[in-house]
């Protein structure tokens, strides 16, 4: 197995439900997706589809009323399999650990170290009344303390967490100021290395005193602290404008390049993914409904859903680019009114009597990994079958499939009442 196609990530059968007064949501369900070491793997698809769940889900940072229901988290890495063995051998496949089945104190243990996470807004990431220096410092720290010799966990862990001591990290950081002078030196390099100019200086100013794009920048170099394996990125750019969101992009091209770091990178914009990732699953009500390499997704797609998000060929230059929204509204995912049917089945324009039943995932042509949740992988549209444009109560469903003369009375766009899609710099208007 080369280098290139190494795991690093295997999620199988994820499902996260929150359970809300308004009854059982389910958020995700039954995701399965597989991130190699050194790509930068996508997830688009429209707003509430379930992204950023997925994503803290991945973090073990899912928080009451939310639950991971069922699934399994393959992680790649040697050492944690090899403490967790003895205790847990049910967690252990090989150099995979399954972090659904660790104790929840390991599993924290790996936040920053093995798995970081940036988000839309760097202000959440970052104390005001610390300067950006010392929380970087403080970030290079724990990393130091997650590394640090077992023994000196021993005396503090029971028996049955001592085989993992390598893994588990002290929370407790005892000042507010440099812990070292060595990490405060790694506190500077790091800034360098997002691009923050005179870095030295920058160090000891707070959070207040950068520029958007530069706390952006900072957010990332605390990420990149305690060098994790994978790096999510949930939206990153969102709330930057355009010429910012390159540069950040640019950035992470960068790193990745430099550093052979794995990304999750999360979207809604396509044209970021055209030009970040190696694989993309696309996401809708919930689930993966189509997955591959860029050219499964781009060139090869099975699901009239990744047809409809590639409907308008987005601005690869402008992170911003706007996509198309695609007619009708996203379904709820509360439980009770989920039907058994395929989720897209309302505006789809190639609904069938097939797609009354829900879809398994199926092997579509194309890449090694490419799948698909959709009748179309194995037979192809039957006009005889379709379902009646009205079927599912409302004509939402594009009139794509039926030959209909054009009428120029009635704009399309004003019909359109569904949030989806925002983008994130506006349409450049
Ligand atoms: N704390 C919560 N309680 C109840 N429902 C939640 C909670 N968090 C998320 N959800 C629901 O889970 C679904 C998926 O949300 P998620 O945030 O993952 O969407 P997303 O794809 O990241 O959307 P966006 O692009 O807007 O960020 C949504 O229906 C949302 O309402
Ligand atoms: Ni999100």
């Amino acid at each position: 197995m080369s280098e290139s196609t190494e795991a690093l990530l295997r999620v199988e059968g994820l499902s996260t439900r929150f359970f809300t007064e308004q009854g059982q949501v389910n958020a995700v369900s039954d995701l399965d997706l597989r991130i190699d070491r050194g790509d930068v793997y996508g997830i688009v698809g429209e707003s509430g589809s379930g992204k950023s769940v997925t994503a803290r889900s991945i973090m073990d940072l899912i928080e009451s009323p939310g639950e991971i229901t069922s699934g399994e988290i393959w992680y790649r890495n040697g050492e944690l399999a090899a403490a967790v063995e003895d205790d847990h051998g049910h967690a252990v496949d090989g150099s995979f650990v399954d972090l659904l089945e660790i104790p929840e104190r390991v599993r924290r243990s790996l936040r920053g170290t093995s798995f970081s996470m940036i988000f839309q807004d760097p202000e959440s990431s970052f104390n005001p009344s610390l300067t950006v220096g010392e929380q970087l410092a403080e970030a290079v720290e724990v990393q130091r303390r997650a590394s640090a010799n077992p023994r000196s966990t021993r005396a503090r862990t029971r028996s049955e967490e001592y085989s993992l001591g390598s893994f588990v990290l002290s929370t407790m950081l005892p000042s507010k100021r440099y812990v070292s002078e060595e990490s405060r030196e790694r506190a500077i390099s790091l800034l360098e290395l997002v691009g923050i100019p005179d870095p030295v200086e920058r160090a000891d100013e707070y959070p207040h005193e950068y520029s958007g794009g530069m706390l952006q920048r900072a957010m990332i170099a605390q990420a990149l602290a305690g060098e994790p394996d994978l790096l999510i990125a949930d939206e990153p750019t969102t709330a930057l404008d355009v010429t910012i969101q390159a540069q950040i992009l640019d950035l992470l091209d960068e790193l990745k390049r430099e550093t052979g770091m794995t990304i999750l990178l999360i979207t809604h914009n396509l044209g970021v993914i055209a030009r970040m990732c190696d694989r993309v699953g696309v996401m809708y009500a919930g689930e993966i409904v189509e997955r591959g390499t860029l050219a499964d997704v781009f060139d090869d797609h099975v699901h009239p859903y990744t047809h409809g998000l590639l409907g308008s060929i987005p601005d690869v230059e402008r992170a911003g680019g706007r996509l198309e929204p695609i007619p009708g509204n996203v379904p709820s995912l509360l439980d009770r009114e989920m039907g058994d049917r395929c989720r897209f089945a309302d505006r789809c324009p190639k609904a069938m009597e097939d797609c009354l039943s829900h879809p398994p995932e199926v092997d579509a042509e194309g890449s090694d990994h490419h799948a698909v949740r959709c009748v179309l992988a194995e037979r192809s549209y039957d006009e005889s079958r379709a379902l009646p444009d009205d079927y599912f109560g409302e004509p939402d469903r594009p009139a794509e499939a039926v030959d209909e003369p054009q009428s120029d009375d009635e704009p399309l766009p004003a019909e359109r009442t569904q949030p989806t899609l925002e983008d994130a710099g506006g349409d450049g208007s």
